[in-house]
């Protein structure tokens, strides 16, 4: 069966004010969305309001035909899972245990996880090929390897929907790309898990990579939607990021999204 999240007119903000508004998107199982815009656009925003733990300014999000806010929290945790930005545990927990926490939206209150918990962990753990850091203290690994454990306990949850608040932020070189294979990786068996995943970045040709769906939002509004050829253009992103870029295909028939540094630089272009 296919499931949808979906937003209409939605409008974003903290205490009433709006950062962003008109946002319409329908994420079916089997899409990733990639979500871009500059610091402070309202990202993270957008993706606390769909978790429910903000409310709407404006508009509604609507999970497989019913409004968010109709929906107790266990029963959003069983269908959104979500990968933040940093976690820092308060004790030093194995890797095994931070995933086994997805498994308490499962769990009644006090349960305790059974077989078919530890079967969702060893699972989720072999998908990213990390089982080898399952009895590890979590708190001593390295940051691409952080990420993945936290992609890994977004998978043992078994939500059909998983949020990334940028999942590459602060990794170095070689980590960004060991986090982006796993994730290009995930996104070719989505249709068949039926899964849909909204991912965060401020690395446009993220969107180009994994061939996402994109939402550019910027000062209060989206100015870019749709597939990435037509949604990133070089002008929307110079605006959106507010300094001349430049979209380019390299030899290998990748597309890059490359600022201009030269001092020459063309001025900012407008859009219509
Ligand atoms: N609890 C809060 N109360 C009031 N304002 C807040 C709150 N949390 C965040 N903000 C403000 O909302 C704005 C958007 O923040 P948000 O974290 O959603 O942006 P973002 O697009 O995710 O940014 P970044 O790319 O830097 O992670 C910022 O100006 C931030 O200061």
């Amino acid at each position: 069966m296919e499931l949808s999240l979906r937003t209409h007119q939605l409008s974003i903000g903290h205490g009433g004010l709006s950062l962003c508004r008109g946002i319409d998107f329908n994420l079916s199982s089997g899409q990733i969305l990639c979500l871009l815009g500059p610091n402070g656009c309202g990202k993270t925003t957008l993706f606390k309001t769909i978790l429910g733990l903000l409310p709407p300014v404006d508009g509604d999000i609507i999970l497989n035909g019913t409004s968010i806010c109709e929906l107790s929290r266990t029963r959003l945790a069983r269908q959104i899972a979500y990968v933040p930005q940093q976690h820092a545990p308060p004790f030093p927990y194995t890797t095994a245990e931070v995933v086994m926490m997805a498994r308490a939206a499962h769990l009644p209150l006090f349960g305790q996880p059974g077989k078919q918990d530890y079967l969702a962990v060893d699972n989720a753990l072999s998908q990213l090929g990390i089982s080898s850091l399952a009895n590890q203290d979590y708190s001593q690994l390295s940051g691409g390897q952080r990420q993945l454990i936290l992609i890994a306990r977004a998978l043992a949850q078994e939500t059909p929907f998983i949020i990334m608040d940028e999942p590459t932020a602060s990794l170095d070189f070689g980590n960004e790309a060991i986090v982006m294979r796993q994730i290009a990786a995930l996104t070719r068996t989505m249709a068949s898990a039926n899964r849909g995943i909204i991912l965060s970045t401020h690395n446009p040709d993220q969107a180009f990579t994994l061939n996402a769906d994109v939402l550019l939002m910027h000062a209060q509004s989206v100015i870019g939607q749709g597939r990435p050829q037509q949604a990133l253009t070089a002008d929307k992103l110079s605006l959106a990021y507010g300094t001349p870029v430049s979209v380019e295909q390299t030899q290998s028939g990748h597309t890059v999204c490359v600022p201009t540094y030269s001092p020459a630089s063309p001025s900012m272009p407008a859009l219509p």
